[in-house]
């Protein structure tokens, strides 16, 4: 199939390349964005399109040969350009603040001719915006009170403003990677109304249902390189993942099974009456072997919980949990950190890695106790020996152990953390938004690596909005609504239509 485009393109680049010391992150890309389609780009971790966004963005420089028009015009990648804007994964809004300060933030305020905020007027500019999407808030309301998805649709509306036909192209980096899957058709939704406006969208995105359903045209990289541009509407789901993947993907995940150890009933992890954030009195038990889903819409608290029986939420908490391989009593929930039990954040960036440290640094961070020699000195060479049986053990592709984490592709940095809680052979493991940013043939081998874990007795909570990783993985399902669980599935009985029912409450 030929990649040239009908209409004439609104961005088009040819020649990119961009190599980072020892690693050729883009060789020689070619990418043409039509007007007024939404145009995916897809790649296994590591495959550059991190890359390639920040250097439209101006975070780095293209190496030399690089050719770039915009509506047709000689444009030097990186420059500012009105026709050209960005939603981050982070999103860059602030919470404390406001839609409407937000707004602000990023675009200025309506002002008079003295000088002077002209409230109304930025008030109803902004209900305007956020109102052509359907999203009905109090823009006056700071935004840490929104759910994933209203806080999303700010930051289109707020890197929308001023375009007065539409024309231009906004680059959507991830969008829906910690959304609920019931809030994942709205976001699509509000793309598609992106493009009824006129204007084009680029859109990254891990998710292959997605593409097919919002995308026109899509882009695979892979190592690098441009594999293919090919409409939607002649591939395939497996089509595509051949491409992303080349041959290693034609596989699904296979249902997991009850491991013997999850049978016998031993109790890994007990919880009681657990209040703190959203959560209501809840009360859990988690078996050894068992992989525990939690599931629930935003603002049900099954994103909190992880973050409560690790000791990691900030707020005040009560209840009382118990790890009987550690102690038969029951301890206070304030004090869970004690309990030594890891965690696999949610929120890599904020929590999970630390960015001025080393791959093995981040690795053996929390190991350095048992790295330590007679004499108390780091053992360099064991240190050396289990990071590089971790890297290749969980596949992190690196330039070395001693690279700065931050040069790590996201599904590479979240493999690393995964390593680092693993290392600590735990009794009991909590992840949060495992597969977030992860490409499908990594998540099938982060998938196997979990269940392997499991089969040798380590007890596994997932908390996911994905459900995909809740059907891969869970033995059981936890439900929540209003911080409560509201319904246990189990075995067979876990299925997409089942999980998404309970979540919303339409069972
Ligand atoms: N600042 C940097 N310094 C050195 N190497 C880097 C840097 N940024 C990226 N790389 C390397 O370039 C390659 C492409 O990384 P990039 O982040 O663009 O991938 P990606 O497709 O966005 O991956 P993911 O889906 O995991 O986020 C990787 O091998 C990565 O390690």
């Amino acid at each position: 199939m030929s990649d040239t485009v009908t209409t004439s393109p609104v961005l088009s680049i040819t020649g990119l390349s961009k190599r980072f010391g020892g690693t050729q992150a883009l060789r020689d890309v070619d990418l043409n964005i039509a007007q007024g389609e939404i145009h995916a780009l897809v790649g296994p971790n590591g495959s550059g399109k991190s890359t390639l966004i920040k250097i439209l963005a101006g975070y780095h420089q293209a190496d030399a040969g690089a050719e770039a028009r915009l509506d047709g015009e000689p444009f030097e990648l990186g420059s500012d350009h009105d026709r050209l804007r960005f939603v981050h994964q982070e999103l860059g809004l602030v919470g404390e603040l406001s839609a409407m300060d937000n707004l602000a933030l990023s675009r200025g305020f309506a002002r008079s001719r003295l000088g002077n905020i002209r409230w109304r007027e930025q008030e109803h500019r902004t209900v305007e915006l956020v109102h052509r999407f359907g999203l009905d808030i109090d823009v006056r309301r700071p935004l840490v009170d929104a759910t994933p998805v209203q806080r999303t649709v700010v930051a289109i509306a707020a890197a929308l403003q001023g375009w007065e036909a539409d024309q231009g192209l906004l680059v959507l980096d991830e969008p829906t990677a910690v959304l609920p899957p019931g809030e994942v058709g709205k976001l699509l939704d509000i793309v598609r109304e992106v493009r009824r406006g006129g204007a084009s969208v680029l859109y990254v995105s891990h998710r292959l249902d997605e593409i097919f359903q919002v995308a026109d045209r899509v882009t695979v990289i892979r190592g690098g390189r441009r594999i293919a541009t090919r409409p939607v509407q002649g591939l395939t789901p497996q089509s595509l993942a051949s491409l992303m993947a080349g041959e290693a993907t034609e596989r699904s995940a296979e249902r997991p099974k009850v491991s013997a150890t999850s049978r016998s009933g031993e109790s890994a992890l007990e919880a009681r009456e657990l209040t703190g954030g959203p959560l209501r009195g809840l009360g859990f038990s988690l078996a050894r072997g068992e992989l525990l889903g939690i599931a629930g819409l935003a603002g049900s608290g099954h994103d909190v919980l992880p973050y409560v029986v690790t000791g990691a939420w900030p707020g005040d908490v009560q209840g009382q949990l118990r790890c009987p391989a550690r102690s038969p009593e029951w301890s206070d929930a304030s004090r869970a950190a004690r309990l030594g039990i890891p965690l696999v954040p949610g929120d890599r960036a904020a929590h999970g890695v630390i960015a001025d440290f080393s791959v093995a640094e981040n690795l053996t961070l929390p190991l350095l106790s048992r790295l330590r020699t007679g004499r108390r000195l780091l053992d360099g060479r064991h240190e050396a020996a289990l990071v590089d049986d971790w890297v290749e053990r969980v596949g992190i592709r690196t330039a070395g152990r001693d690279a700065p984490i931050t040069t790590l592709s996201g599904g590479n940095q979240q493999k690393v953390v995964m390593a680092r809680c693993l290392a600590l052979e735990p009794e009991v493991l909590v992840l949060c938004e495992p597969t977030a940013g992860v490409d499908i043939a990594t998540r099938l081998q982060l998938y196997d690596l979990i269940k392997e874990q499991a089969a040798q007795g380590l007890g596994v909570i997932v908390s996911s909005s994905d459900v995909g990783d809740l059907l891969a993985l869970c033995t059981r399902v936890l439900v929540l609504r209003d911080g409560q669980v509201v319904r246990e599935i189990a075995g067979e009985a876990i299925t997409e239509p089942t999980l998404v029912h309970a979540m919303e409450g339409t069972e």
